[in-house]
């Protein structure tokens, strides 16, 4: 949708010498973004993706940015990092934080089949294992302090019916999140943001994640939960696709075993990854930023997700 601070090649032929990345070739607007300004930029290296940050301070994006380097250097499909010579990949332009990724190949799938979810499985399996010696440190800033926080301030938008809801499932997570089988559950660094228009195929392969700017270190099946919701289901109805369900949690668990806990919290799990994001779709629906641009996403998607969880328990974890 946007290019909000705007980049020439003009601007680059001298900024661009502090790589080793020859000369700038081409540089293109990607006119999709809603919260970066995005550029797919070549040059005699290749090709790559240029962000400048529009909201991320220098002190928020060592933590994605970092997690996208430790990530593609152990062979997990995400964009690259691309360091200057003096080894820092986050850098300045025109006065606001940048950084320069490689380019995944592709388009995203945005009607998966199971060959689809499976590969997404298997991918996220390896991404959590790759994550697990990551030495930075940030919480899920989308968790439960901030449901707890954002509930007050939706609930008086909604009717009866949804206050009763919103009211009963976070009470129902906080009491989950302070359950021992919830303490029990394997975390470390999730994306947290696994929807169908964050993730790169070319034909049926999987070419890679991206989006990273939701991640932090939560559980790592509150990630396959978010991932489910978006990728498993019937976008009409919310009611999960058992073909593909199966496919992606089979290709996960083929990576690394769910353990016993995860299996006691799948369905919990389920209601908190769909909870998480008919939150921040209200709020961002009621209370939208000033100068807000886009149109909000439906936040009655996610309360027809959570009903469904609800309603219709899915099959049990292997
Ligand atoms: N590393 C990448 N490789 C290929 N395409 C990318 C890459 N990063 C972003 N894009 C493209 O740019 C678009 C906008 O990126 P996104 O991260 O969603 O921006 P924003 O954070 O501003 O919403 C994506 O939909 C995708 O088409
Ligand atoms: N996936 C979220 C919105 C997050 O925005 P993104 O386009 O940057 O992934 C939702 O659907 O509510």
């Amino acid at each position: 949708m946007a290019v909000f601070t705007p980049v020439s090649l003009d601007d680059l032929t001298q900024w661009i010498t502090q790589f080793d990345l020859g000369k700038p070739l081409a540089i293109k607007g990607i006119s999709s973004g809603i919260e970066n300004s995005n550029f797919f930029l070549t040059t005699e290296a290749g090709e790559f993706v240029l962000t400048i940050f529009e909201k991320l301070t220098f002190e928020q994006l060592p933590f994605y940015l970092q997690l996208m380097r430790h990530l593609a250097d152990r062979s997990v499909l995400v964009p690259a990092p691309v360091a200057n010579r003096q080894g820092e990949i986050l850098h300045t332009l025109h006065g606001k934080p940048a950084s320069i990724v490689t380019k995944l190949k592709g388009a995203s799938q945005l009607s998966p089949k199971p060959v689809h979810c499976a590969a997404v499985g298997a991918m996220l399996a390896k991404m959590h294992i790759a994550g697990q010696d990551f030495p930075l440190h940030q919480p899920n800033l989308r968790g439960l302090d901030w449901w707890l926080a954002t509930t007050p301030t939706v609930l008086p938008y909604l009717p009866q019916d949804g206050q009763h809801l919103l009211r009963a499932e976070i009470h129902a997570q906080d009491a989950f999140a302070g359950s021992a089988v919830y303490h029990a559950l394997p975390r470390g660094p999730i994306h947290a943001d696994l929807f169908r228009n964050n993730v790169m195929f070319e034909g049926d392969r999987l070419t890679g994640f991206f989006d990273f700017y939701f991640a932090g270190c939560d559980t790592w099946l509150f990630d396959v939960a978010v991932t489910v919701n978006d990728w498993c289901i019937d976008l009409d109805s919310g009611a999960l696709d058992l073909a593909r369900l199966q496919a992606l949690l089979a290709a996960y668990h083929a990576v690394r075993p769910f353990t016993e806990a995860e299996r006691e919290a799948w369905q919990p799990m389920l209601q908190a990854g769909a909870l998480r994001f008919w939150l921040s779709r209200l709020y961002d629906f009621y209370l939208p930023r000033e100068a807000e641009m886009l149109t909000p996403h439906d936040p009655s998607h996610f309360e027809r997700i959570l009903r469904q969880r609800i309603n219709n328990p899915a099959p049990a974890l292997f």
